[in-house]
C-alpha cells in the first residue's frame, strides 16, 4: 500500500473518541485556569515538539497577559507506539534561571517524558516549573508526574489527533481518534 493508503486506512479503522467541539471545550478550560494561576507571573511558556504544536497553537491567543515562549523538543515514540529511550532534540534557547516556566505537552501516558523535562529545568535554575498537558492518559498505575493543568483525560488507548500522530501520520486532525484494541 502506500503512504496514502496506509494513513486513511489507520484513520478510517479508528475509533472517534472526542470530538473537534469537546476539544474546543476542554482547551478554552484550560486557557482560564492557566490565566488566574499564571496571569501576574509573566511565564516562559514552552512547547514540547513536536505533539504540542496544536494545542499550542491553540492555547496561546486565548492567554490575554503577557509571555515569553520557545521550545524545545524531545522524543521517545518516534513512529512507533510504544515509548522507548527519551532523545533530547533540542533546549530551549531561552534561558530559564529564575524564571516560572509553563511546559505544554499533548499527552501526559506513562509520564516519562514530561517528568524528566521538569527535572531538567527546574535543575537549570527554573525557578518554578507548572506543566499543562492537552490529555491525560487514564493507565492505572503511578506515574511520575501530575500535569498542574488537563485539558480531557483519554482512556488507555494509542490515541491520535490534536497533533499527535500515528506512524507519523494525522497529527493535523481537529478531533482524537483511537486505533483499534
Ligand atoms: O508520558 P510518556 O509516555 O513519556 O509520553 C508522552 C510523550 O509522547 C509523545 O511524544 P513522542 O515521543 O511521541 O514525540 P512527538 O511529540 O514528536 O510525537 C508526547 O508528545 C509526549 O511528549
Ligand atoms: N500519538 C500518541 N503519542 C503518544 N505518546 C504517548 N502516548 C501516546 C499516544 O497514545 N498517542
Amino acid at each position: 500500500m502506500s503512504r496514502l493508503a496506509d494513513a486513511q486506512a489507520l484513520l478510517d479503522g479508528a475509533d472517534l473518541i472526542c470530538s473537534a467541539a469537546e476539544v474546543d471545550a476542554a482547551v478554552d478550560r484550560v486557557a482560564r485556569e492557566i490565566t488566574v494561576a499564571l496571569g501576574d507571573s509573566y511565564p516562559l511558556l514552552l512547547s514540547v515538539m513536536g505533539g504540542a504544536v496544536v494545542f499550542t497553537g491553540n492555547l496561546l491567543p486565548k492567554l490575554a497577559f503577557p509571555i515569553d515562549f520557545d521550545y524545545l523538543h524531545v522524543t521517545r515514540y518516534g513512529d512507533d507506539t510504544a515509548g522507548g529511550t527519551l532523545r533530547w532534540i533540542s533546549e530551549p534557547r531561552t534561558p530559564v534561571v529564575g524564571r516560572t516556566v509553563l511546559v505544554i505537552d499533548d499527552i501526559l501516558d506513562e509520564g516519562i517524558t514530561l517528568a524528566a523535562i521538569r527535572e531538567h529545568l527546574l535543575a537549570k535554575g527554573a525557578a518554578r516549573c507548572l506543566t499543562a498537558v492537552f490529555s491525560d492518559k487514564r493507565i492505572g498505575r503511578p506515574k511520575p508526574i501530575r500535569a498542574d493543568f488537563t485539558g480531557l483525560e483519554l482512556p488507555d488507548r494509542y490515541v491520535f489527533g490534536y497533533g499527535m500522530d500515528v506512524r507519523g501520520a494525522w497529527r493535523n486532525l481537529p478531533a482524537i481518534y483511537a486505533l483499534k484494541d
